[in-house]
């Protein structure tokens, strides 16, 4: 195959991932709108193929209806609120996992037409089934999760189980659009890179990440709905109780006063590491777009979340808030990958550093 054509087979492939990446988002961002707004566990079947179709008549509803009333969520926080009230919450779970099988269809049809059509390279082939099975299995993630809302005296998910979902969501959306870069810009072997910027882009999207598993217990213990001051928690900077649980390290993930300090202290610390990227970017060979990107990213997702804690997690800011989390992630692995695969700073940032001229296209 002459370079033009591999060239333009590399475009269509990776235009297709940023596609999946995309319905990825608006996955993400549908999943925290239905938590928010207590959807989640309105469906008690888990029927990939056959619940595509929503219920058609009176009694397929009334049916839905009844096994959601056998759970506790219903007698406990929404005991009378009649079918029009279940169908309210009814929807939102619906689309969440009907979006979910677009997405599936989305990445196992082109797969199938451009791997048959010789437009995949080969190496990439058993990358990307593995992807399509992780996909799969996030499906049965989600499952599991919402199973545990059924527990008795249960009236939402297991926090493990939340955090669970979303970082696999995470990775998922991360490896796809981290393959699709790839494609669009091959890493070359004879760019070297200095340690010190990819040390300082790895550290970010580190710090990120972890912010983001902090959010997710957040969001999974309901931290939000207390201490709602900033930059104090209940007049302190660091508050009273936050190690009152033994063994100690269960204050990471059960402790809503731990859990919110820490997501508190991760969100600064990314704000700091992401905002000296940005400023440095121009003399590390990030171009001005991405480093402005990062200074944006990083500064609207902060204040949005200071916004959510302030007015007590109202749903559309707290459903920003959390696409806000991939739109960082985004930029700083949109960063990273250009550091190291893209062209060399016009001046080399550290003293001694060895770089070459990349291969020209
Ligand atoms: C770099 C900065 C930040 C990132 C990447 C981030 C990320 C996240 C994520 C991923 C969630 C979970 C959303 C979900 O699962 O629905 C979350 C929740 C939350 N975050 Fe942040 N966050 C950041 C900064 C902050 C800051 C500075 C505050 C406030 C001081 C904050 C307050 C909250 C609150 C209150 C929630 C719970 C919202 C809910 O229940 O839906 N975040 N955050």
């Amino acid at each position: 195959m002459d370079r033009a054509a591999m060239r333009r087979n590399r475009r269509i492939v990776a235009i297709w991932l940023f596609t999946v990446a995309a319905m990825i988002l608006v996955m993400i961002i549908l999943g925290g709108v239905t938590r928010l707004t207590g959807s989640g566990l309105s469906i008690m079947e888990w029927a990939p193929v056959s619940g595509a179709l929503p219920p058609m008549s009176d009694a397929e509803w009334h049916h839905l209806f009844d096994l959601y009333k056998q759970i506790p969520q219903y007698s406990l926080v929404n005991e009378g609120f009649g079918l029009a009230g279940f169908k309210h919450i009814f929807w939102l779970e619906w689309i969440h996992r009907l979006w979910g099988r677009l997405i599936g269809l989305a990445f196992l049809v082109p797969l199938v037409w451009l791997g048959l059509t010789g437009r995949i390279e080969r190496r990439l082939v058993p990358r990307l089934v593995l992807l399509f099975v992780l996909g799969g299995l996030q499906g049965a993630v989600g499952w599991f999760m919402v199973a545990s809302g059924f527990l008795p005296d249960t009236t939402s998910v297991s926090a493990y189980r939340l955090v669970a979902h979303l970082v696999l969501a995470l990775a998922l959306y991360a490896a796809i659009l981290w393959t699709a870069l790839s494609l669009l810009r091959p890493a070359s072997r004879r760019v070297v890179v200095p340690l010190a910027p990819r040390l300082l882009a790895a550290s970010c999207a580190i710090m990120v990440a972890l912010t983001i598993v902090a959010g997710g217990f957040m969001a999974g213990l309901h931290a939000g709905l207390t201490y709602n001051t900033f930059p104090l928690m209940d007049g302190q900077l660091v508050p009273d109780g936050w190690a009152r649980l033994q063994p100690v390290l269960r204050n990471l993930t059960e402790n809503v006063t731990a859990v919110q300090f820490d997501h508190r202290l991760l969100a600064t610390a990314t704000l700091i590491l992401v905002t000296l990227m940005a400023a440095l970017g121009p003399r590390i060979g990030l171009p001005r777009s991405i480093s402005i990107a990062l200074a944006v990213a990083v500064g609207c997702q902060y204040a949005l979340g200071v916004t959510t804690l302030l007015l007590v997690v109202p749903v559309p800011v707290a459903a920003m808030h959390q696409a806000g989390a991939v739109i960082l992630l985004t930029t700083v692995l949109v960063a990273w990958h250009r550091l190291l695969h893209g062209r060399l700073p016009k001046r080399p940032c550290a003293k001694g550093s060895r770089a070459a001229a990349p291969k020209p296209a």
